[in-house]
């Protein structure tokens, strides 16, 4: 007795307890269901509880009981306490009961907007997902995105044919923008008897899928919409970084390098980058912290200007000064309200994303007007590096692949649980399903008011560039 009494005051002074934060109620997201609408559905016992490899214990499914937090850093001394319950999401992952027979499964996937590494390996896990794991054997591509629906044939994919799909950049499965025709994609859908509907895409996309979802749901039909987030600018909220982002910083770092390389190596020499991110710089800015050979990073979130005190010439004139060179990584959406543009320049593309003009040429041209109006007759370059494409349209590294893999199956598993209107998506490292309505209308932007942006000022030392 003595002994456990001992142990127990041993354990409790490892901690402190501490009863600020309330983690009952939590307001868990409900996630739509096909039984909402079709309440006699049939169930089924998921076929990997004989699935030799798998051999389901004790925990294996994962239950509605099951969630994931999206919030997980608190401020204990109570000061930020919320009235309002934390969220929660529902668990991805295998359910026991699913309301699929998968001898009737007729599955599409299909993938839309820009490019983003390991687009492949989501649909070759897709494919591999559905055929091993749930012994499905109707899987099919959409081509070209969202037009494929009502404008291609399908195309039948098994494992074999999408076996080293993870090793190749770009979407076999084609993509494009625009061409978003509600009504002759649910009729193709209908027509075409498919009943589980993969759609892999960015916000364009997400917006375009809770479309869809609804309509699917109007029409009452026994097709559940999964969807997997892909966005290479990151501008989608919710999620961690989508799968390809790690990829495509990683290959900025090439570019960067070089523009290095050349400055350094040039008298007043200025590498300049011009990276990903229509109206959110992540790609700039996670390029910028992990290569540490950057001296300037212009993101659209912070605005900046060229001439007068603190300004980026300023700036640049004391950092060619202090090291004889400098580099500067700016994100394609930046400094879009410097630029001339003329009336006849295309305003918006096909999905009606704006459409820019480029900062980078603008950059240089403007670094070189203003080297010879103040120092006529030295030397001075800039080279400008556009690595636009090469960074998305690469395979997805060793990380990034696995991320894909573990998003497909989530997405399988979901759909095949009767789940629709979802999207299979990785917060805080664990899998969970969320609305599709969502995760439609959450945005993700750098705050530069929080540590990461200070901490991208503090190593490159740049201007805040609020006018004074
Ligand atoms: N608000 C919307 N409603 C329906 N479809 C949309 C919407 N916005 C974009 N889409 C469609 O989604 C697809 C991809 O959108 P896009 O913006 O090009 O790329 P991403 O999904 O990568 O952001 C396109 O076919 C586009 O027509
Ligand atoms: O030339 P494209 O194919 O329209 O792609 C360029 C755009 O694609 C992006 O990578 C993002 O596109 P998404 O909206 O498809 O994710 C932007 O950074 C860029 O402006
Ligand atoms: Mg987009």
């Amino acid at each position: 007795m003595a002994d456990e009494a001992n142990s127990n005051k041993e354990e409790e002074s490892q901690y402190e307890i501490v009863d600020n934060l309330s983690f009952s109620p939590l307001r868990l997201h409900r996630l739509p269901h096909l039984t909402d609408y079709l309440p006699n559905l049939q169930s089924f016992t998921n076929p990997l509880e004989n699935n030799a490899y798998y051999r389901p214990f004790d925990g294996f499914y994962i239950s509605s009981h099951d969630v994931v937090l999206p919030q997980v850093i608190y401020d204990v001394s109570g000061t930020f306490r919320s009235n309002s319950p934390p969220v929660a999401y529902q668990r991805a992952g295998p359910r026991k009961q699913i309301f699929f027979n998968p001898a009737d499964v007729k599955a599409a996937i299909v993938t839309c907007g820009g490019l983003c590494p390991g687009l492949n390996t989501v649909i070759r896990e897709l494919v591999v997902g559905l055929w091993e794991l749930y012994g499905v054997r109707q899987v099919f591509g959409i081509r070209s995105g969202y037009r494929g629906f009502y404008s291609a044939d399908p195309v039948a994919l098994n494992p074999k044919m999408v076996h080293n799909w993870h090793k190749r950049g770009g979407t076999v499965l084609e993509t494009s923008r625009g061409g978003f025709d509600l009504a002759k994609i649910v009729d193709s859908i209908q027509g075409q008897e498919f009943n589980q509907v993969y759609i892999i895409g960015g916000d364009g996309t997400m917006r375009g899928a809770v479309k869809i979802f609804e309509e699917i749901c109007h029409r009452k039909l026994n097709v559940a919409v999964a969807a997997i987030p892909k966005t290479v600018d990151n501008d989608v909220g919710i999620i961690d970084a989508s799968f390809g982002f790690q990829t495509a910083v990683e290959m900025a770092q090439q570019a960067i390098s070089a523009a290095h390389v050349e400055a350094e190596s040039a008298v007043n020499g200025i590498g300049l980058v011009k990276l990903m991110g229509r109206s959110t710089g992540h790609i700039a800015l996670y390029s910028t912290l992990s290569s540490r050979d950057v001296d300037c990073c212009l993101i659209p979130e912070n605005d900046f200007f060229l001439e007068g005190k603190g300004g980026l010439l300023e700036f640049l004139e004391q950092r060619l000064i202090d090291n004889g060179h400098a580099v500067i990584v700016v994100a394609e959406g930046a400094g879009q309200d410097l630029i001339p543009r003329s009336e006849e320049q295309q305003q918006h593309d096909e999905s009606g994303n704006p459409v820019f003009l480029d900062v980078g040429a603008w950059l240089k041209s403007e670094l070189t007007k203003w080297w010879k109006r103040d120092h006529p007759g030295d030397l001075f370059t800039v080279k400008y590096i556009d690595p636009t494409y090469m960074i998305r349209a690469v395979p997805a590294n060793a990380t990034d692949n696995l991320y894909c893999t573990l998003l497909a199956h989530s997405a399988t598993h979901g759909a095949m649980a009767g789940y629709t209107g979802f999207v299979a998506a990785r917060i805080n490292g664990n899998y969970a399903y969320v609305p599709v309505t969502e995760v439609a209308q959450a945005k993700n932007v750098v705050n530069t008011q929080d540590h990461k942006w200070a901490w991208v000022r503090s190593v490159t030392n740049q201007p805040d560039f609020q006018k004074i």
